[in-house]
């Protein structure tokens, strides 16, 4: 059956399934739960302060209190898509386990409950500290399959069945809660984009085989970190700001949302090279995202879509994880960006930046 813009989430998986006649219809069935669980969430931040899910978590409130495992602020907004995430996709018999950014070890799926194949690793709401200001979140997944021991034995699952390497992922994507409500797709096979359409509730093929452009004249990073930066992350930002005059030869824009998943979304539709390089600011952590569910899932996507993604100093997807919510420094988006900022992290630093008169110049020195 052709595919075109009046095609929905579901004709376009089926379409996707013929490509492997002795498929069971399991994978298919979790990302339609999955993408159900998106509406719900979507419709719990639409309603914004008229609802009952603004605001912080109220500590007394909660067991163990109102910051996750990551030491981070929960929003109850997070908490609440945490809970749509688990109570859509535990009893559909596809899964085998799940894992949280907010839920300090696996989630099980109960005894009652058939155990499936597959492991779903999400970050429930991306972007959480935006919620309050109205700009847009997101939320992240990751679908991998079980070790073959899990789905022989039906075993609970533990936090080494989920430490896989990004290329081992069977499908990632994100849906967007913007201005129109998306979900990014990729099954493996490019990257597929779809629009909620709010009187259907329907999730509509609207964006067929994303592309991202190789070049770019756009960035995205936080320089409020200047100062932590590594020299080649430092290199390559002065000589984007350094515009047409500089070692570029163009005039570069920069943009900073605040939510990671709002930033690849603008990068899968019109390119650009988004940084959350490792820095000098906390030693003990190599990074601000995480790689399970922040990294894997958006370099999945980038790389489907002809993109790039890269720790700074090999590809993120081929990373072997050692935790479950293991931070790593993370630079996606354009291909020759990436390319060149993983370049800057082989090659020694040029002169210029020894040079006292470079570093005058440069708005981001030490
Ligand atoms: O505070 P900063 O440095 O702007 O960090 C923003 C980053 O933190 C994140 O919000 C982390 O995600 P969570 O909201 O899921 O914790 C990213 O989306 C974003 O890129
Ligand atoms: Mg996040
Ligand atoms: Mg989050």
């Amino acid at each position: 059956m052709p595919l075109s813009n009046r095609s929905t989430l579901t004709q376009y998986l089926i379409e996707e399934r013929r490509r492997f006649p002795n498929a069971s219809g399991a994978l298919n069935a979790l990302i339609l739960d999955v993408a159900l669980a998106c509406k719900a969430i979507a419709r719990a931040v639409a309603f914004g302060e008229l609802g009952d899910a603004m605001g912080g978590v109220d500590a007394a409130a909660v067991q163990g209190g109102a910051v996750n495992v990551q030491g981070e602020e929960q929003k109850k907004l997070d908490v609440l898509s945490n809970e749509v995430f688990i109570r859509r996709n535990e009893w559909s018999g596809c899964l085998a386990g799940m894992a949280s950014e907010e839920m300090e070890a696996p989630y099980q799926i109960p005894a009652q409950h058939l155990r499936g194949h597959y492991l779903l690793v999400f970050d429930p709401l991306d972007g959480s500290s935006n919620i309050d200001v109205n700009v847009s979140v997101g939320s992240i997944f990751s679908i991998l399959r079980a070790p073959q021991d899990v789905i022989d034995s039906g075993r609970d699952v533990v936090e080494a069945d989920f430490l896989q390497p990004g290329a081992a992922q069977i499908a990632a994507g994100y849906a967007l809660y913007g201005p129109t409500t998306m979900f990014m797709l990729s099954v493996g096979n490019g990257v597929a984009g779809f629009t909620l359409n709010p009187n259907l509730g329907e999730f509509m093929l609207t964006h067929a085989n994303v592309r991202v452009p190789e070049d770019t004249r756009e960035f995205a990073i936080n320089a409020s970190n200047a100062r932590f930066w590594e020299p080649p992350v430092k290199r390559y930002v002065d000589e984007c700001l350094a515009g047409a005059p500089g070692p570029r030869g163009k005039d570069f824009n920069m943009r900073w949302i605040a939510s990671m998943v709002a930033e690849a979304h603008r990068i899968l539709m019109r390119g650009g090279v988004f940084l959350y390089p490792r820095d000098t600011k906390d030693a003990s952590k190599p990074g601000r995202l995480r790689l399970l569910y922040e990294a894997n899932p958006v370099g999945f996507l980038m790389e489907q879509a002809g993109g790039r993604a890269s720790t700074g100093r090999q590809p993120v997807l081929g990373v072997a994880p050692s935790s479950l919510h293991q931070r790593i420094g993370l630079v996606f988006g354009s291909k020759h960006e990436v390319e060149r900022i993983e370049r800057y992290h082989r090659e020694p630093p040029p002169r210029e930046l020894h040079n006292p008169l470079f570093s005058e110049r440069s708005l981001f020195r030490d």
